[in-house]
């Protein structure tokens, strides 16, 4: 990294680029670049400093709000004269960057190498070391062109290492060899290369998995700055971010929620006011009728009884008013409600859309569809006990029947929809509100059973009734098909994305028909959390 580089993205700082400009983050007082301080800072109104990570407001979102360092900046602009104009004028500027120390003064920098002496030198110990006219003739030459160090063979060292061994078995060991390990000794008659193309090509090496590292390296330090700003992001009690917009969605959800719920039970307590004011004007008025025959039969009485005290001759005269009055007031239709008609009890149930529903049923609407001839029909027929002919009419459905029944404390109004093809897509008109889907399949017709699943299927994939449970009735089960075939068509069921409730039943016989009704009004009452009775 350069000395003045900015920590995170190690390059170098600029006055004059706009996005290397230093910027000190205040709360900490570390300085990063512009461009880092954009990227960790994103659309926030305050930045974590990558060293420390303590927060630095930035004033209305903008980083160019963050102060520059304009300490670093000055130093820079001087360093940066000084250097061209010491570029200008030293001319040993590449032999001072490598950095050598005089042999004569190890606080000076060398910048010659003496070919005689083979020492390196600064340019004034080389003046006064060389002063004298013997010396002054020694080959003084830039320290960049000083000639490599001469490698010695270790067996052989009067002799420079010139080769380098290529042979496989000779890497373990000194594969550099002289000229006599190449013709005499133990490389002799070994592949082998010049030292120098075996270093350059190792350099090469060397350089390509430089800038492969170089490149992950930038991968790297990008991906920690991302996952520094995904940190923030997600750190409680920053303003913005994922998290607070996350958590506000969730507060937001249950927001609407509470208010769904206290509109339902603000209807459903309205519906319970309602109820009692219908019942009490309804009372009122039995209440009006009956004290007005109160007041009917006293006069009646009254009459009665001042007639059992007339003389013989005027009670016979009026023989047929009095047995009139008597028989028609006695006649009047009483209409007396029974204790259980003036029971205060107020029953009620709720549907699972949180709906309140008074009286001794719960209302529930199951829809029932299935392909043409399936034996929906058949099925309702069947349950509302039609007579066996009847049930069985093979007339197929051209719009929907609305059939209603009672079991256990249920009032289950069955949509039986037609199930042609020319009707499937109007099916879905019947989901709203509905508390359960009846699907019937026939179990003799076999060529239809993937029809049969494929229509199921966009059924169940309809969000209306996601939360509807849904019984498949495989109907005709005295059918000798349905027995050989039933493997295929369990495994076309088990397929669905969502498990249906599976029953037997057959229409002709009635049998299985009870008993997935008592299934269903078992699974409603368990969604809507009330007892079946
Ligand atoms: N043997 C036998 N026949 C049945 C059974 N169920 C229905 N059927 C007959 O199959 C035919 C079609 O029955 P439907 O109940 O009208 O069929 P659906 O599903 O209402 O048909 P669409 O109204 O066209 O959608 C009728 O003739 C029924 O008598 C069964 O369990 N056994
Ligand atoms: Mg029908």
């Amino acid at each position: 990294m350069n000395e003045y580089g900015c920590n995170v993205c190690n390059e170098e700082y600029s006055p004059r680029d706009p996005l290397k400009c230093p910027r000190v983050l205040t709360g900490c007082g570390h300085t990063i670049c512009h461009s880092c301080a954009m990227t960790i800072a994103g659309r926030n109104y305050s930045i974590f400093c990558p060293f420390d990570r303590t927060s630095t407001p930035i004033p209305g979102g903008d980083v160019k709000s963050l102060k520059k360092n304009f300490a670093l900046l000055e130093l820079m602009e001087r360093i940066g004269e000084e250097m061209s104009s010491e570029e200008k004028t030293d001319k040993f500027s590449k032999e001072r960057l490598l950095n050598l120390e005089c042999d004569e003064n190890s606080e000076h920098v060398a910048v010659f190498f003496c070919t005689v002496c083979e020492s390196n030198l600064c340019e004034r110990c080389s003046e006064s070391t060389h002063s004298t006219n013997v010396l002054s003739k020694h080959r003084r030459i830039p320290l960049t062109e000083k000639p490599a160090p001469v490698v010695h063979c270790r067996l052989h060292s009067s002799y420079v290492v010139e080769f380098v061994c290529k042979e496989v078995s000779c890497d373990t060991e000194s594969p550099l060899m002289c000229l006599m390990c190449r013709d005499y000794g133990r490389h002799k008659g070994h592949y082998h290369v010049l030292i120098e193309k075996e270093v350059e090509d190792l350099r090469e090496k060397l350089r390509e998995h430089l800038g492969e590292l170089t490149r992950q390296s930038e991968i790297v330090d990008g991906a920690v700055m991302n996952i520094n700003s995904t940190i923030q992001e997600l750190t409680p009690g920053e303003e913005c971010g994922s998290l607070e917009e996350t958590k506000q969605e969730v507060r937001n959800h249950f927001q609407r929620l509470r208010t769904a719920i206290e509109r339902d039970e603000a209807a459903a307590v309205e519906t319970i006011d309602r109820y009692a004011r219908t019942r009490i004007e309804s009372l009122q008025t039995q209440k009006e009728r009956l004290e007005a025959f109160s007041r009917k039969i006293g006069s009646t009485c009254i009459t009665l009884h001042q007639a059992l005290i007339m003389e013989k001759a005027k009670i016979l005269d009026r023989k047929d008013d009095l047995l009139a009055l008597a028989e028609s007031t006695a006649a009047e239709p009483t209409a007396v409600p029974d204790p259980s008609q003036l029971s205060t009890r107020i029953a009620f149930s709720f549907s699972n859309d949180r709906k309140l529903h008074i009286g001794d049923f719960i209302e529930s609407r199951v829809v029932l569809l299935g392909l043409d001839g399936a034996g929906k029909t058949s099925i309702v027929r069947r349950l509302k006990k039609v007579r066996i002919e009847a049930a069985m009419a093979p007339l197929s459905t051209s719009g929907f029947n609305i059939e209603t029944i009672h079991h256990k404390n249920y009032r289950l109004t069955f949509w039986d929809v037609g199930g042609l093809p020319k009707l499937r897509h109007l099916w879905k008109h019947y989901y709203w509100n509905a508390q359960a889907i009846f699907y019937v399949i026939d179990g003799h017709d076999v060529e239809r059973f993937s029809e049969a699943i494929k229509e199921l299927n966009k059924v169940m994939s309809d969000p209306l009734i996601l939360t509807c449970p849904v019984f498949v009735a495989i109907n005709r089960k005295d059918g000798s098909a349905l027995n050989n075939n039933m493997d295929a068509l369990l495994s076309q069921l088990e397929s669905l994305p969502f498990q249906p409730h599976c029953h037997y039943c057959d229409a002709a016989t009635g049998s299985g028909i009870d008993k997935i009704i008592d299934e269903l009004t078992i699974c409603l009452s368990r969604l809507n959390g009330t007892c079946p009775v």
